[in-house]
């Protein structure tokens, strides 16, 4: 299948003023100007394939937003190839917003003062969306995102889940093939993430329409997408399954064993001891060869077992894990 989105070697190098200090400084500026470049995106290469959800994750200033500005056209990139639905973004920007939908999680693209309905009227005369289809879609994603009780409210008068919900809304009634969402959940409770994490999975899965999303936050990865791209200073640092990055780093699952009463130390080969609460004892499990049976054979009976609680280990721990890793490898090579 031909990608629906590719970046070969793309990179986005910002040009800053460099500004000096001081009156004679700020003079002496107006008449030699040195810049300080600002390499955003470096070197980036991925393709996605049509109905994928991508999670593009990474720290502060990593690159992300700059990277979903180039997809959406309204950032060039300094150079790489770069193709979103065939077309190169930034020439297309209006072709390609016919087929694209986004949402910045931080910028509304909603009328403040206007209702919610206002705005997705608007959107059906800028996108020339046909009645009977924009009839369908916001019947649609207001049962499905359960916006009828604000519909008819100024987005100003919205708490920030309804708006998010209502930003995503609008991105979405002109059907695009792509969705690109810049951290989608930023600032919402657990109830409204939970919401807007369901939502977006269901129209990747129902639709079939690719989503590209960004994030601090681990949980709209797991929830929503299977495939992760890891950036770090502007870099690539992984591309694939989440499930790989899992295996990869080996699964630490947790191990509780509760027992009636303390049994003392208990120490195990099968697993290592990572907490030791009397009656209640933590372990991780390094390696995935190793089963709850095994462990619980080496238990043995006699200590009062009560009650056996395994976990696999959480996104967060995993992505720290790689993190680590890495500063560890870069500082063993400098
Ligand atoms: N218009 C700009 N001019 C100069 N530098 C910029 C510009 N936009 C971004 N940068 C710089 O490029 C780098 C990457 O920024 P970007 O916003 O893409 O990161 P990010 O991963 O989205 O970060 P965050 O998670 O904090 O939003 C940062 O060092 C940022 O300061």
């Amino acid at each position: 299948m031909a990608a629906i989105i590719s970046a070969d070697g793309v990179d986005k190098t910002f040009r800053q003023l460099k500004r000096q200090s001081g009156l004679a400084g700020g003079l002496r500026s107006l008449f030699s100007r040195t810049y300080t470049e600002i390499r955003a995106v470096s070197d980036i290469t991925f393709a996605i394939e049509p109905g994928e959800a991508v999670g593009y994750l990474g720290p502060n200033g990593a690159g992300k937003s700059t990277m979903i500005k180039m997809m959406t056209g309204i950032l060039t990139p300094s150079a790489g190839a770069l193709s979103v639905l065939g077309r190169e973004p930034h020439t297309n920007r209006m072709r390609n917003a016919r087929e694209i939908g986004v949402v910045f999680g931080q910028r509304s693209q909603l009328w403040w003062d206007l209702p919610v309905r206002d705005s997705f009227a608007l959107n059906r005369h800028i996108y020339d969306i046909p009645e009977a289809r924009f009839a369908d879609n916001l019947a649609f994603l207001t049962e499905m995102l359960d916006m009828g009780a604000y519909l008819d409210r100024p987005v100003r008068q919205l708490s920030l889940g309804q708006r998010m919900r209502a930003e995503i809304a609008l991105a979405l009634l002109h059907d695009p093939k792509i969705i690109f969402l810049d951290e989608p959940t930023i600032g919402l409770d657990v109830v409204a993430k939970d919401a807007v994490r369901k939502f977006l999975a269901r129209v990747n899965r129902e639709r079939g329409t690719t989503i590209i999303l960004t994030t601090h936050d681990l949980v709209d990865i797991e929830e929503i997408c299977p495939r992760l791209i890891m950036v770090d200073d502007g870099k690539l640092l992984f591309d694939g399954e989440l499930t790989r990055l899992r295996a990869d780093l080996g699964s630490r699952r947790r191990l509780t064993l509760e027992f009636a009463t303390d049994p003392g130390p208990l120490p195990l080969a099968t697993a290592t001891l990572s907490r030791d609460e009397g009656a209640a004892k933590h372990y991780l499990l390094e390696d995935e060869a190793i089963s709850l049976i095994d462990v619980l054979n080496e238990v043995g009976r006699g200590h009062g077992l009560k009650d056996v609680k395994l976990e696999e280990p959480d996104i967060e721990e995993v992505i720290r894990t790689f993190y680590q890793n890495k500063s560890r490898l870069a500082g063993a090579a400098s």
